[in-house]
């Protein structure tokens, strides 16, 4: 289990972009974290990630404490991380990246079984570099086919599908479905509402905070509301 206690994040000039979070998350859960922009949501993900560390409360992994471990340590405690905006590395290949994420060789049926999930030809991109030349919905891709080969026990999903088109939203979705059925521990950020369906938890951060947090069958009729009355606040009352 995935715990915070009493996580603030503080910036220097003394803004508080995370404040006194407390969140649990079981083992084997699809998790879905929205909210507005600016709530909070990708720091609360390099929190758990290892990215930031928070400046007061703490994090634990199966009751063992992780707050001050980087980002490598706790990957080998099987915390993976996919960027918002993938990072890109000039003379690393597709299939460089996949291999170190998996920890070893693969075989080109592998590489191709990870490429596919995510709607790629491996024979098209295994040896393509990781550089500017891809465009924001192939490397987004590539980072997702990244983080199903790292086969993380928790992975977290930071916005996937930004610049993903409707076709591999499909896959996206079976993708997701594919992780929960083995069992791992999922976290995305998203704000869509077909990720949002698909999910077992739904947690609501706002201003730094966990506004919400719960099943998706209590979360998410609570969330379409409140849609409604932030786009049309005349409605207000009527619902
Ligand atoms: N290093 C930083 N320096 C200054 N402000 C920061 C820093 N990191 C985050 N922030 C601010 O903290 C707030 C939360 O940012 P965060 O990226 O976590 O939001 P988010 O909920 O993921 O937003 P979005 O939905 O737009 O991706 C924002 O106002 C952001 O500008």
């Amino acid at each position: 289990m995935l715990e915070l206690k009493n996580v603030s994040l503080r910036l220097p000039d003394q803004k508080e972009i995370l404040r006194n979070v407390n969140l649990k998350i079981d083992d084997g859960k699809f998790v879905v974290v929205t909210g507005p922009n600016g709530g909070g949501k990708t720091t609360l993900a390099k929190v758990v990630s290892g990215i930031e560390t928070p400046t007061a409360g703490a994090v634990f992994l199966d009751g063992c404490e992780i707050t001050n471990m980087g980002i490598t340590q706790r990957a080998r405690f099987g915390i993976c991380y996919a960027f918002q905006q993938p990072v890109r590395f000039k003379g690393i290949t597709v299939r460089d990246l996949l291999e170190l994420a998996a920890g070893k060789k693969l075989r080109e049926k592998e590489l191709c079984n990870y490429l596919m999930e995510v709607g790629l030809c491996a024979q098209n991109y295994t040896e393509r570099e990781i550089d500017a030349s891809l465009s924001g919905g192939e490397i987004k891709r590539i980072e997702i086919a990244a983080a199903l080969a790292r086969d993380a026990r928790i992975t977290i999903f930071d916005e996937p599908e930004a610049g993903i088109d409707l076709w591999s939203f499909n896959s996206l979705i079976d993708v997701f479905k594919g992780l929960r059925k083995k069992g791992r521990s999922v976290l995305v950020i998203s704000h869509q509402e077909r990720i949002l369906a698909i999910a077992d938890e739904i947690v609501v951060v706002a201003e730094g905070e966990i506004r919400h947090h719960g099943p998706k069958a209590e979360i998410f009729p609570m969330l379409l509301g409140e849609q409604k009355q932030i786009f049309c606040p005349q409605q207000e009352g009527r619902l």
